[in-house]
């Protein structure tokens, strides 16, 4: 059977991130899990993500990079902790920085194979190298620099729980 991706171990009060929350009906809901030391997320660009036609978006490749370095932080934190991801456990991580190169143009039409390996791991901060590749081919490498949440951007934090309730999420 296939191991829950780590997003969907998110609690709720953490699922509505464009980049990859479950409960982002309009997001691109990106799936990140274990692959050895490494973690792996398959996502696939539709027509509407064009750079130029037949080529991908470069904003929605950082987008996938952000939010696999952050998801392998959360995991990758779990596992040095050996604390279970699940509902009431994740440990929360935002970007501080994203940082991607594009390497070639990427493809538009296949899948895409995203990549991460953790860099650097303490309490607080994990350094995440991610690759993003088509066809077997890498075309942008990015480095995300993910932090624990503060409580300030939790989602009971002000403006944002009125936002996700006035969008019915
Ligand atoms: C399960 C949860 C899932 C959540 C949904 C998925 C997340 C989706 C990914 C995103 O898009 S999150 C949205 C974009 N990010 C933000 O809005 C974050 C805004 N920035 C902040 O809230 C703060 O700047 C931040 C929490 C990132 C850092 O503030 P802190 O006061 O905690 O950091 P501090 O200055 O104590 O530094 C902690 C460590 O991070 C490092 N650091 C902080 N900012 C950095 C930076 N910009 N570049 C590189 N390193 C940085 C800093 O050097 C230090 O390293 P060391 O521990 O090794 O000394």
């Amino acid at each position: 059977m296939t191991e829950p991706a780590f997003q969907d171990q998110y609690p709720d009060d953490v699922s509505h991130c464009f980049g990859c929350g479950r409960l982002n009906d309009h997001g691109h809901q990106l799936k990140s899990r274990w692959d050895g030391d490494e973690t792996v997320a398959w996502f696939r660009p539709e027509p509407y993500h064009t750079a130029t036609p037949g080529f991908v978006y470069g904003g929605l490749i950082a987008s996938l990079v952000d939010c696999h370095g952050t998801a392998t932080a959360a995991a990758a934190s779990h596992r040095a902790e050996g604390r279970p991801m699940g509902p009431d456990e994740t440990l929360r991580f935002v970007t501080a920085s994203l940082h991607v190169d594009f390497l070639r143009p990427t493809p538009l039409g296949g899948p895409l194979q995203v990549r991460g390996q953790v860099e650097t791991l303490t309490a607080r901060k994990a350094v995440v190298a991610v690759s993003v590749i088509a066809d077997g081919t890498v075309c942008a490498r990015g480095r995300v620099v993910a932090v624990r949440m503060p409580e300030t951007m939790g989602a009971t934090a002000g403006p944002a729980a009125r936002i996700m309730e006035d969008a019915g999420s």
